[in-house]
């Protein structure tokens, strides 16, 4: 137990109404934990938080879609999938989040994601509300025809619920722009409405935005840098992990290399790779997004890398460690792990990927921890700054996004400076986080009245 536990009455009333209404949910549960244990100080100052009924509206989602996504196989094949969607707050603007695609994904899943979205949404102080949806989709061995086959599949349910000013997909696991292409080809056809704002993460050519599929590692170093200079550190010379090997894990190797970061390992589903000298970035890039292939490839190709099969990034000795793959990948005694080698700061590129027990050894070892909420709200960030493109049929530079990605970085990371400070404890930015995005939505909520 830490100090960061529940601390009122009316917070463990709600976790309780949560856990009986979401017995089956555990993900969920633990992300509805991990907000509510931090905070007990604002609920104590705010009493219109409890007599309002906050906590508990806002762990219902406003909206949950389920629906059926029938599509042919190659093979000639009827397949059929689960298909979600939780439009979970609208109080800050349209639903927003990002659509997964992996055959894990259950309405669980898509709940603890939807959740956390409202908190990170929040925080980048831009108009967009929470959501998330996705699919049991496993795309991995999927030909071209049949990626193509599903989205349009998805799609011709979806494009009813969904709308520029109403509710704004993306990616995430699985989705990026091929399929965001198909999915944006498809409502297109449905409506006959040449609707950009409708999705983000668009192929720059037909209305993305530059720096979209960097922003989220991107983001994610910024965040770090903000938190090694406040402890007057840097990253120059250290020796980084990164687990995933996807979209958010590649351009946080990028940006951490272009910032003097010497990143000496990866992973996937396959395993990991671990090249001393630094890994061959562009190697990298080519083998994941244009070949779709994996890390065991990379090592095959690339002489002085070490592929350990099935192995865990989190052996390897570093500096500073950057979970940029999946939820609840890092558990206990890979923090311990970590800590034993030396590890001082853990920031998260994915969304959840300590487990509760691995924040407590972290916590306990004074590791700095960069929460997801805060910490990859870069790609979201720059969605909304799409669709402000979009609504203006502008096309802003890459200069200019990743210049308003830093300030938005930059003013998060204030937000959870100043929330750490007054509500919890000095570099206690997980509660920062919390805080910070809960104040803005419930300010929010206060006003709309009981809707
Ligand atoms: N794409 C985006 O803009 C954003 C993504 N995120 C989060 O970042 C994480 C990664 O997302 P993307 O990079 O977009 O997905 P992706 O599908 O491009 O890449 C995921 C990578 O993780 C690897 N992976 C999956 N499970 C693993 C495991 N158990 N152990 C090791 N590696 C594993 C995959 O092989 C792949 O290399 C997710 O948690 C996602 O929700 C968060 C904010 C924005
Ligand atoms: O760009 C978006 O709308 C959502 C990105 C996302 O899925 C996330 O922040 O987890």
């Amino acid at each position: 137990m830490t100090q960061h536990k529940t601390r009122h009455h009316y917070i463990r009333d709600v976790l309780k109404i949560v856990k009986q209404r979401n017995h089956s949910e555990p993900v969920f549960i633990q992300a509805v934990n991990e907000v509510l244990e931090t905070l007990g100080n604002v609920v104590e100052e705010h009493p219109e938080i409890e007599e309002q009924n906050l906590l508990e509206r806002l762990c219902e989602p406003e909206r949950q879609l389920i629906f059926r996504v029938a599509w042919k196989d190659d093979s000639g094949h009827v397949r059929v999938n689960r298909g979600f969607r939780t439009e979970f707050s609208s109080v800050l603007g349209p639903y927003k989040g990002g659509l997964r695609f992996h055959p894990n994904v259950n309405m669980g899943v898509i709940k603890f994601l939807g959740f956390e979205q409202i908190f990170k949404n929040s925080l980048t102080g831009l108009s967009i509300g929470g959501a998330k949806g996705g699919a049991d989709f496993d795309p991995e061995g999927k030909s071209e025809d049949e990626v193509m086959r599903f989205c349009q599949a998805f799609m011709n349910e979806l494009f009813r619920h969904i709308g520029p000013k109403k509710d704004v997909p993306a990616g995430d696991m699985g989705v990026g722009a091929r399929e965001i292409g198909y999915l944006f080809g498809q409502y297109k056809k449905l409506t006959n409405q040449y609707e950009m704002g409708v999705l983000t993460g668009k192929g720059v050519g037909w209305g993305g935005s530059l720096a979209r599929k960097e922003a989220t590692g991107y983001g994610v170093v910024y965040y770090a840098n903000e938190m090694l200079k406040a402890r007057g550190e840097s990253l120059k010379g250290k020796r980084c992990i990164v687990s995933g090997a996807g979209n958010v894990a590649l351009y946080t190797i990028q940006k951490l290399q272009q910032l003097g970061a010497n990143v000496v390992a990866c992973s996937d589903i396959t395993g990991t790779v671990v090249q001393k000298n630094g890994i061959d970035w562009e190697k990298l890039r080519m083998v994941s997004e244009d070949e779709r292939k994996h890390v065991n490839y990379f090592a095959e190709i690339t002489p002085d890398s070490e592929f350990c099969l099935g192995g865990k990034v989190w052996e390897v000795p570093c500096d500073y460690a950057f979970p940029c793959a999946t939820q609840n990948e890092l558990d206990d005694t890979d923090a311990a792990d970590l800590v034993a080698n030396g590890c001082k700061m853990v920031c998260e590129g994915a969304n959840m990927p300590c487990t509760s027990e691995a924040l407590d050894v972290f916590r306990e070892a004074d590791v700095l921890i960069g929460p997801a909420k805060a910490a990859n709200a870069g790609g979201v960030a720059v969605s909304a700054l799409e669709m402000q493109q979009n609504a203006g049929l502008e096309r802003w530079s890459f200069e200019e996004v990743d210049d308003q990605l830093q300030t938005i970085m930059k003013s998060i990371f204030e937000t959870c400076v100043h929330c750490a400070n007054k509500y919890s404890t000095k570099e206690d930015y997980i509660a920062g986080a919390n805080i910070g995005g809960f104040l803005r939505v419930a300010q929010a909520m206060l006003s709309f009245g009981i809707v």
